[in-house]
């Protein structure tokens, strides 16, 4: 569990909001909402930072997350928490194939602690693609990570992803929400 990257890709199934039939209407407002979620979070709660887990440059053949960039040579991936007082609310996962880290892209390689989304939702150029879900039952790899932020808990949680184009070029954002998120509450 140390470093390695949490393969959520390929450890749910994810499916199109209209074939989820086990999700609450809060959670799945949530879900759907295509605003940014560094905003939203920000709206909720008195703090917000973002903490980065890690930060690798990997190959899709050695670390073959979701198959949406299987053709890349490298990908950059980013995982991080999104913190709302003091505690993480949001782990996500963003694929960024090096294609994509081009001209002024470049930077997205660079924001560290800056919220991924402040940089997105200021492009006029973006455009989000379809929001899939994604439920991970207890005991999922999610489950294990969320027991290291002492976050334990026997539900099921849910997730999100969705292809971002950014002066038409892709990235792969996926969110899980844990425990501590109001979606739960
Ligand atoms: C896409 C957004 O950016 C958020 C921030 C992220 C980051 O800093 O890595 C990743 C995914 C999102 O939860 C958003 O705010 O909607």
């Amino acid at each position: 569990m140390l470093n390695q990257l949490l393969n959520i890709a390929s450890s749910a199934t994810w499916q199109e909001a209209e074939s989820v039939d086990n999700c609450s209407q809060k959670v799945l407002s949530w879900l759907l909402d295509e605003s940014s979620l560094t905003k939203k979070l920000e709206q909720h709660c008195q703090s917000f930072n973002v903490e980065v887990r890690q930060q690798v440059t990997t190959n899709s053949e050695a670390t073959p997350l979701s198959v949406h960039f299987s053709d890349a040579q490298q990908i950059l991936v980013r995982e991080v928490f999104l913190y709302c007082d003091q505690r993480a609310h949001v782990f996500a996962q963003t694929e960024i194939p090096s294609q994509t880290l081009s001209d002024s892209q470049q930077a997205l390689a660079n924001i560290g602690s800056e919220s991924l989304g402040r940089f997105l939702f200021q492009s006029t150029s973006l455009k989000r693609g379809t929001i899939e879900i994604a439920e991970f039952k207890s005991g999922s790899l999610i489950h294990q990570l969320c027991h290291t932020l002492d976050q334990s808990c026997d539900h099921s949680l849910w997730a999100r992803r969705s292809l971002f184009y950014i002066e038409n070029k892709p990235l792969l954002v996926s969110e899980v929400f844990l425990p501590a998120s109001e979606i739960y509450q």
